[in-house]
């Protein structure tokens, strides 16, 4: 498996095409587009890694799988009266679909959707509590306590957020946000600011790929089934706009995010993640998701089979 990891930052060293780093969010614009890192971590407890799995970066919208889980947690199926469970077939940052559907987010993975879970989490608290709370929870299931928030990518898109704001904006219209707009949307850029590397995702993970226990240690984190329905929908929405081509091409449940990172579960086997800034056209990291086309490609472990 080592082998296999080794080829494929090989093969992503040398790739000509490697698109374009996020820079709407101007923090995120400085990372070196040249880096790349992949990480799997397996049920039976063993890691292989390959390129910088050690450095952090922003995990920006994979953080929507640790928000969402947290929030089930809490409040179990009236969630879905916040958020839909659709794919949207619109870019992750689209606000057409919140018109014609009363304010209700189609998914937690496009923006809106995440902005109503991020409001939903925070049940009356400041968004210091919540976000203890999350990062917490993210320690907790990659047992590493020095993942951290890193301040300046949060204060860069709170800087930045027009787009965010008129989303959490025109919710709030619709009675869909029950807390003060700019603190909903600081607890949801600081969320997707947190730091961690492609060893400690890939660690967090886990819990996804054995049926809500994390292996090595034995935690259950979520019952079976709420595991099934996570994995269901990062299948499904995963990728925005380009969730089907995701799982044409790769056939695992995957979330991304604008920092060049990806999160893709095989069931049964274990977590990979991948971090490659350069992002395609749907602003998903475009070496990371060929590099698990190959992953998939030698492993088979495609929840469709070879
Ligand atoms: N797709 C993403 O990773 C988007 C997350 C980013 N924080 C935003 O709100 O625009």
């Amino acid at each position: 498996m080592q082998d296999l990891i080794n080829d494929i930052a090989a093969a992503m060293a040398t790739a000509e095409e490697r698109g374009k780093v996020a820079d709407y969010i101007p923090e995120l614009g400085h990372v070196d587009p040249q880096r790349f890192a992949i990480s799997l971590s397996t049920v039976d407890g063993k890691v292989y890694s390959a390129g910088c799995a050690t450095t952090p970066f922003s995990i920006q919208s994979i953080s929507k799988v640790f928000t969402l889980t947290i929030a089930l947690g809490q409040m179990g199926d009236s969630l879905w009266s916040k958020v839909g469970r659709e794919p949207s077939g619109d870019p992750f940052n689209s606000i057409v679909q919140l018109e014609h559907e009363s304010g209700k987010p189609r998914n937690p993975f496009i923006n809106a959707g995440a902005i109503a879970v991020a409001d939903a989490i925070m049940m009356g608290h400041e968004p210091k509590e919540t976000l203890g709370e999350i990062l917490s929870f993210v320690r907790y299931i990659a047992d590493d306590d020095s993942i951290y928030f890193d301040h300046a990518v949060a204060a860069s898109e709170m800087a930045h957020r027009d787009r965010n704001a008129s989303l959490a904006h025109f919710m709030k219209a619709f009675g869909h946000l029950r807390h003060d707009v700019d603190k909903v949307l600081g607890t949801y850029f600081h969320q997707c600011a947190i730091a961690m590397s492609c060893e400690q995702l890939a660690h967090a993970g886990l819990f996804l790929a054995s049926d809500g226990i994390n292996k090595p240690s034995g935690i259950r984190v979520v019952a079976p089934q709420r595991a099934r329905r996570i994995n269901s929908l990062m299948m499904m929405c995963g990728h925005y706009d380009a969730s089907g081509e995701f799982a044409f091409r790769v056939g695992l449940p995957g979330k991304s995010g604008v920092g060049g990172g990806i999160l893709a579960i095989a069931p049964g086997h274990g977590s990979i993640a991948v971090w490659s800034p350069g992002l395609d056209a749907y602003g998903n990291s475009l070496l990371g998701t060929q590099a698990l086309e190959m992953f998939v490609q030698r492993t088979g472990w495609s929840v469709f089979g070879h």
